[in-house]
């Protein structure tokens, strides 16, 4: 049976570079720096939300130098060796997370996989921060309750929630994001942090300690941080607990039964990081057997679907994985996306550091010549600028 074409945006069309982008994306500057660089650019506009493996090989054709593309594809073997017989060599990934992507795969295929550090650190903090509120305080209960026409006057006991003040904060993973939730935890609401990393997430440490020092000297109780070598000891020490480390195999389901169970009963859990990091039926089951327990998703396990039961819980509240959803943010995105790819399809180097990205985003000046963040860079021996000579 024919297929139709899948719809497409052309942009210069005359240009001798094929590079094209599974969905639109915000902002104007990521298409004038492919185009200005001589890139013919396709949009894929298509009207639906995940494109399937066979729709992005449509989109690839017969000839395709680089692509971007988004974390609802299955970027492996397939998606690689199309585009690598089509010509192709670059692919980059509009997100920092890229477990939707076979690193492997793509090296094999000798495809270069970028993604978008840094610039949406601040960004998914604040939503994780957001999240944390919403359930210590129960806003979203309470808007739907007001809506519903129940709200018949102020009473001593409606709606009462968690002080996040002095109580204590976990942190696993206390990576870019990690690492600046806690600050805003710290900073705005004087938690103490708990975290567990396989490293030291040193800068953290040493923020906490020169916060706590200022705070004494204002005559306030200091707030203080502990690293602990166990997820189990952030989980039955911390209030809240704010999930942020890669998804792989050493963290799928590390939220599972046994260690919510070892949570506090009026614990907060939240997951701005990736879905498959919490067990999902299992929280669903610790949420409804313990009504003062609640927890705040941005990820879900199957997105975009939530396991059974989790919609109709007021414990818990759920946002559609908009943690990075800002317009400076996702613009930033889509430029640090395209420049991976015009990076490598120009022969660049490699970036030295994912951490610090603003140079890529100044709309006032020309971009570094080089791939902001290569993630298989040192495999494909590409090579990697070093910080001194910048
Ligand atoms: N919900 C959303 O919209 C967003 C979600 N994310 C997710 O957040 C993740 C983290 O992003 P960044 O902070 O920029 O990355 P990062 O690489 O700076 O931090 C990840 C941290 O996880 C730690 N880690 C790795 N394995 C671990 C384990 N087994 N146990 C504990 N910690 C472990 C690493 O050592 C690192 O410190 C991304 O990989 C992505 O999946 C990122 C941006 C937006
Ligand atoms: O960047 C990511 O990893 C996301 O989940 C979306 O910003």
């Amino acid at each position: 049976m024919a297929t139709s074409p899948l719809s497409v945006e052309v942009h210069n069309p005359h240009g001798k570079l094929r590079v094209i982008s599974t969905k639109p994306m915000p902002g104007s500057r990521w298409i004038k720096l492919l185009v200005d660089a001589g890139c013919r650019v396709e949009i894929c506009t298509e009207k639906k939300t995940i494109l399937s493996v066979d729709d992005i090989k449509r989109l690839i054709g017969r000839k395709c130098d680089g692509v971007i593309g988004q974390l609802t594809e299955d970027w492996g073997d397939g998606l690689f060796s199309s585009l690598k017989a089509a010509g192709g060599h670059a692919y980059s990934n509009m997100a920092v997370g890229y477990n939707n992507v076979n690193v492997e795969a793509a090296t094999r295929n000798g495809v270069a996989v970028g993604n978008t550090p840094g610039v949406l650190t601040e960004t998914t903090a604040e939503l994780a921060a957001a999240l944390t509120l919403a359930a210590a305080r129960r806003v979203v209960e309470a808007d739907y309750f007001m809506r519903a026409g129940k709200y018949d006057g102020w009473l001593p006991t409606l709606f009462i929630g968690n002080l996040l003040k002095g109580q204590t904060v976990g942190i696993i993973g206390a990576g870019r994001i990690g690492s600046a939730y806690a600050r805003m935890m710290v900073e705005g609401f004087k938690m103490n942090v708990v975290y567990y990393d396989l490293y030291q997430a040193s800068r953290l440490e040493k923020f906490v300690t020169a916060y706590g020092k200022f705070l004494e000297s204002q005559g306030e109780a200091p707030v203080t941080w502990k690293r602990v070598s166990t997820v189990e000891d952030v989980l039955k020490l911390a209030d809240v607990v704010s999930l942020h480390p890669v998804l792989d195999k050493t963290t799928y389901h590390l939220i599972n039964k046994d260690r919510l169970a070892l949570m506090k009963k009026n614990a907060i859990l939240v997951n701005a990081s990736r879905g498959p990091i919490v067990d999902e039926v299992a929280l669903v089951h610790h949420l409804q057997a313990n009504p003062q327990f609640r927890a705040a998703l941005d990820v879900f396990e199957d997105e975009p679907y939530m396991k059974p039961g989790l919609g109709e819980l007021p414990n818990a509240v759920v946002v559609p994985h908009i943690a990075s959803a800002s317009k400076w943010t996702r613009e930033g995105m889509a430029t640090l996306a395209a420049e991976n790819v015009l990076g490598k399809l120009k022969g660049y180097p490699v970036w030295h550091d994912g951490n610090y990205v603003a140079p890529f985003l100044d709309e006032d000046s020309q971009p570094p010549a080089a791939c902001p963040s290569i993630v298989n860079a040192k495999n494909l021996g590409l090579k990697i600028l070093a910080a001194a000579k910048l």
